[in-house]
């Protein structure tokens, strides 16, 4: 029994188990309601803690399990002033439902996700020029079944959907083709022309959708009336809903919705909770919302897992047969494989048991893509990634062996600069921007086009290979690294110095900056180019989009970015939304909690033709066999 809350927060503050911020919270508490029941305070204080980890609840079985001895949560959360029951008292800061203890502001983003994503699980009339339609834009490949097509036509039957699929499953190809599909059926059926909106995360993101998208518009085998009708351009979600500085609103929101009739948004592992809510309530209600985003990477930074909770079920399909026979009257495709049999032979399940439920709503809106173009049975890639999301470490060691597009070294510092410097075979190191730099340079007089040019080469070289880190901070995290590599470069005569600025260092800003129009995680590399008095100047590079979608290099001086860092190393949450020729990851030697599955998998599957990883063994077993699991009772809402 805990009588004094004072001293547990105290001890478990000293034991690293909460932090200040934790124990602030459940002092507020008790300024809240002198009376409070320190066991109350106790839990607050974990809770907080929890949320700081990405969760967006706490579990009370997960309470019992951490303080057996504050006895049973339930009846003392039951009869606490400061705890709601399911959200009943509008005033207290703890709600608690489906033996789930929330903050208030967690629990109604999710209830409001989840509401609003029901009331888009209708069905909506299908044309009858949806079969002709997904036949003529998915033409018989011989892969059956064709999962493209059956995402696109379930995609297409309603308010809302989500694609998922790992690297190169075409989820843009498809998503495009539904735009195809939608507008070419607006177009015809009423005359009127869909609004359709693409955004994304982050800005690197959306600027690597909107480098894909323009040439898969392109390709599109539709009127070309429909594919003017496209957006080529692609925003990142702040910029849709239209951040505000000072405050998390937004000015679209359900009072001032977006305007728009289709939303298509990418990258969506990486949306947060209170992002989603923010997103789908400035969603008019007759919108759709179409997700795309790969299910086994690292979820958002902030808390939730809202995609992996949508698609925790997606592997199984769990299709309905009513769902399964409209796919093969539709789609000619027979996913029978994926569908769950008639309820009626399931009766006395438990209805809400997320594990066994039978086709649900939900499910009949998620369609996984099962077949990567880009890595096909010859690439290590693709087989160590599928490897390390099985958990099976055997395999992902014999796959080292197989492939040449792999390899496998120590997490040595002088392994790492090496690797880092001088990459290995044909894959690339920083040498080789560095070269292309010094090798490419303009010549002087040089106009602004050839300067460009040579920028937008130069972000290319330097995307030719990136090392990832697990942390940031640390003897391997990332800053570390960073100078380490740094040095080896200026022992080669690669770059002119360490530190500050010089031709060569590429930096990833941290911040946004709308002033310069730069997000967070955009990355420049610094070159020298005429400062227009006769001098040279160092000059920062970014590539930045313009209004219409196209891809500009705007040069930043270095004095005006506030927020950068050297970016030689990069963490892998950053490393999201990107994509590197050769990228190597580095894990420390010794077990940590970042070491995740989903650490492992996002940091393998950033690689486009050449992976390294550079770590002992057992740690890549250890990371692939944590798989994260982030509480939530989102998933529980919408079954
Ligand atoms: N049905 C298809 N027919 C022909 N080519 C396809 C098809 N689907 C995908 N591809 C090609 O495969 C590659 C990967 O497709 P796409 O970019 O759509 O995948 P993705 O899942 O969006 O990939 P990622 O998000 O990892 O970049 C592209 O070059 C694309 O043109």
């Amino acid at each position: 029994m805990i009588a004094d809350s004072g001293t547990w927060l105290d001890r478990a503050l000293a034991e690293g188990r909460i932090d200040t911020l934790d124990r602030a919270f459940a002092r507020f508490l008790r300024e809240l309601d002198p009376a409070v029941d320190p066991r109350v305070q106790v839990a607050a204080a974990l809770l907080s803690h929890e949320l700081g980890e990405g969760h967006i609840c706490m579990p009370l079985d997960t309470l019992r399990e951490r303080e057996p001895e504050l006895g049973d949560p339930a009846d003392f959360l039951g009869t606490a002033d400061v705890v709601a029951q399911s959200g009943g008292d509008a005033s207290a800061p703890l709600v608690l439902e489906n033996g789930l203890l929330y903050m208030r502001r967690f629990w109604r983003d999710e209830a409001k996700v989840a509401q609003a994503i029901r009331d888009r699980l209708g069905e909506r009339a299908a044309s009858v020029d949806l079969r002709s339609e997904l036949a003529r834009l998915f033409p018989d490949e011989g892969f059956h079944p064709d999962w493209q097509k059956v995402a696109c036509a379930i995609a297409a039957r309603s308010g809302f959907a989500v694609i998922t699929g790992g690297p190169g499953t075409g989820k843009t190809t498809t998503v495009v083709r539904l735009l195809g599909l939608l507008q070419t059926l607006a177009l015809r059926d009423g005359g009127t022309r869909l609004r359709i909106r693409l955004a994304a995360p982050t800005g690197k993101a959306a600027a690597r959708l909107n480098a894909s998208i323009a040439g898969q518009v392109a390709q599109l085998q539709v009127d070309p009336a429909v594919k003017q009708a496209i957006p080529a351009e692609v925003t990142t979600l702040h910029r849709l809903l239209g951040s505000r500085p000072d405050t998390r609103a937004f000015r679209h929101d359900a009072e001032n919705p977006l305007h728009v009739d289709v939303l298509v948004v990418d990258e969506a592992s990486m949306i947060d909770l209170e992002m989603m809510a923010a997103t789908l309530d400035a969603l008019p209600p007759g919108a759709r919302l179409v997700l795309l985003g790969d299910k086994d990477q690292l979820s958002s930074v902030e808390a939730g897992a809202v995609l992996g909770d949508l698609c925790a079920r997606a592997e199984a399909g769990h299709y309905s047969s009513a769902t399964r026979d409209w796919i093969r009257e539709v789609c000619d495709e027979d996913v029978s494989a994926w569908t769950d049999a008639p309820p009626s032979s399931f009766r006395g399940q438990e209805p809400s048991d997320p594990t066994t439920l039978m086709a649900s709503p939900l499910d009949q809106h998620i369609a996984m893509l099962r077949h990567s173009r880009r890595f096909g049975s010859d690439s290590g890639i693709g087989a160590l990634a599928a490897a390390i999301n099985d958990g099976d470490v055997g395999r992902a060691l014999a796959v080292f062996d197989a492939f040449d597009d792999l390899a496998l070294g120590t997490p040595s510092p002088a392994a790492i600069a090496t690797l880092a410097i001088e990459g290995r075979d044909d894959a690339p190191g920083y040498r080789h921007y560095l070269d292309w730099i010094e090798r490419e340079r303009p010549p002087v007089g040089a106009g602004d086009d050839d300067l460009a040019r040579w920028a937008r080469g130069a972000l290319r070289a330097y995307a030719g290979f990136q090392l990832l880190c697990a942390t940031r901070q640390g003897e391997h995290g990332v800053l570390a690294q960073n100078a380490r590599i740094a040095q080896g470069l200026r022992d080669r005569g690669l770059i002119e110095a360490t530190g500050g600025w010089y031709e060569g260092r590429p930096v990833i800003l941290t911040r946004n900056d709308y002033a310069l129009g730069l997000m967070n995680g955009d990355v420049g590399v610094t070159l020298w180019i005429p400062d227009g008095q006769g001098g040279m100047a160092l000059r920062v590079a970014f590539a930045v989009m313009d209004e219409r979608g196209g891809e500009r290099i705007r040069f930043v001086v270095p004095s005006r970015l506030a927020a950068v860092e050297t970016v030689y190393a990069m963490t892998v949450h950053k490393s999201q939304g990107s994509e590197f020729e050769h990228t190597a990851l580095t894990l420390p030697p010794e077990p940590s909690p970042v070491l995740t599955r989903e650490l492992v998998y996002t940091g393998v599957t950033r690689a486009r033709q050449w992976f390294t990883l550079l770590a002992v063994p057992a740690i890549l077993g250890y990371a692939a066999q944590r798989k994260t699991q982030r509480a939530s009772g989102l998933l529980r809402r919408l079954l």
